[in-house]
């Protein structure tokens, strides 16, 4: 079940296009923890989200959402590894180190898309994480990512 609260809702002044609620024009994707080092994301794609050909997703929106979808994680993990609620106290920030895409099948642009992020490794500078995207019931994308925690003034 989901916690009540997405994670990107829980994080202070993000304006990032793929995640940020404070981006009117952005993807305002929401991440839900699941477990202890997982979580979730379902992005419903716009028709203008398309590859070449319209029925497809295109390959940048899939990376910006699997990133998005990964860093939150990261950030909000940081908060947990603080013994903090997220978005409390002092400024928790990651950004996107490494993000490594592999596109296995199209993924469909009239249907959501199911991501899954898992946490496999943390230490003090850095997350490393698996991302996986599913379209029409099928893996269309994975990601391997390092986030890297960065100062508030970054
Ligand atoms: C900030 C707000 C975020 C809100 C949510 C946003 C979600 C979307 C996220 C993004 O899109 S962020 C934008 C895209 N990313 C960037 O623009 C990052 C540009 N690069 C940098 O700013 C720096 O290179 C970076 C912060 C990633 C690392 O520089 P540092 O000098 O702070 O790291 P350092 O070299 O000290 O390395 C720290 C650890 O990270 C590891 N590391 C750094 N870069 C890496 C890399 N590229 N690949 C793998 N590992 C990496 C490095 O090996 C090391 O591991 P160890 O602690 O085990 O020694």
């Amino acid at each position: 079940m989901h916690e009540p609260a997405a994670i990107q809702d829980q994080i202070p002044e993000n304006h990032c296009y793929g995640c940020g609620p404070e981006n009117d024009r952005g993807l305002q994707i929401k991440s839900y923890w699941t477990g202890e080092d997982e979580t979730v994301c379902t992005f419903t794609p716009s028709p203008h989200h398309c590859a070449g050909p319209t029925q497809y997703l295109n390959g940048g929106i899939i990376a910006t959402v699997m990133d998005c979808h990964t860093i939150c994680t990261a950030i909000a993990d940081g908060y947990r590894q603080a013994g903090r609620a997220t978005g409390t106290g002092d400024k928790i920030w990651y950004a996107t180190g490494k993000l490594d895409v592999q596109y296995r099948a199209p993924a469909l642009i009239d249907e959501p898309v199911e991501l899954t992020a898992k946490i496999l490794e943390r230490s003090e500078r850095k997350t490393h994480l698996q991302c996986e995207l599913k379209s029409g019931g099928r893996v269309c994308a994975t990601a391997d990512v390092i986030a890297v925690r960065v100062p508030d003034n970054w």
